[in-house]
């Protein structure tokens, strides 16, 4: 678990927000509020509308009814802009390495030589230096999600997404991965991940959402949820029961 930190800016609020299809409710969350420092983690069991969560805050889908608010407004473009997510599954460009991060770079207007230079800071934050050449389609899984985590961080972003980044992953891979999620966190990028591993929660979390059936059944302190859990569904998915 994560010391907290003194408060930082950058708040991440959710109102009524509801998605519906065909009669079902796959979210419901009347109101959430991220804005403790250091890592946020959504836990639940599968089907529990953690990505879909994940997917309003950052913008890439529009529920039914709700608001998404950053610092009190409506989410924006700009805002969007500010923010970055990374997949359980890399996205990758059929180019090497270092080709991957220009792409990114690119679209910061950076100079040839800065870009040089950003290029390998992040290869050396990565540990990827040694394979700026390599096509990124022929790194091993740890190192193409590394690759993605860099093409992300090359964003600057004020808040990085990641769904289940390390659920395909061993445990040195996912250690490696780790390193440079809470070496964000550190530098004052918001962290906010869905992961189904109670220990990985138990290793980077700062506060707890636990979900259940598209609603957040508690939210709060990862000490609070991890040792003293107030629902039943928490206890019961941190107990490691078979909840559905
Ligand atoms: N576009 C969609 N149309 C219909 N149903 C959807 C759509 N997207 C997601 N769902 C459903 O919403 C529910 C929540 O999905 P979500 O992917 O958010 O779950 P999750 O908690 O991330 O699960 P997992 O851990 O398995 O990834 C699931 O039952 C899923 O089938």
């Amino acid at each position: 678990m994560r010391d907290l930190m003194p408060d930082m800016p950058n708040r991440l609020e959710i109102s009524g927000l509801a998605i519906e299809r065909k009669g079902r409710v796959l979210l419901d969350v009347p109101r959430l509020s991220l804005d403790g420092p250091g890592p946020t983690l959504i836990l639940g069991p599968n089907g529990a509308g953690k990505s879909l969560l994940l997917r309003c805050l950052h913008g890439l889908i529009q529920a039914d009814r709700g608001r998404v608010l950053q610092d009190g407004l409506d989410l924006t473009a700009d805002h969007k802009a500010r923010q970055a997510m990374v997949f359980q599954q890399p996205v990758l460009l059929r180019r090497s390495v270092a080709a991957n991060l220009d792409f990114v770079l690119k679209r910061k207007r950076l100079g040839r030589s800065a870009r040089k230079a950003r290029i390998a800071d992040l290869l050396a934050e990565g540990g990827l230096d040694g394979k700026a050449r390599q096509s990124a389609r022929s790194l091993s899984g740890g190192e193409a999600q590394r690759l993605a985590i860099l093409r992300a961080l090359a964003l600057d972003p004020e808040t990085l997404f990641l769904d289940e980044p390390t659920s395909a992953l061993d445990p040195s891979a996912t250690q490696a991965i780790e390193a440079m999620i809470l070496r964000a966190s550190d530098r004052g990028v918001r962290i906010v991940m869905v992961t189904h591993d109670v220990g990985q929660a138990r290793r980077l979390a700062a506060d707890i959402v636990m979900m259940q059936g598209g609603r957040v059944v508690e939210h709060g302190a990862a000490r609070q949820v991890l040792e003293a859990p107030k629902c039943q569904a928490s206890r019961q998915y941190l107990a490691g029961w078979l909840v559905t």
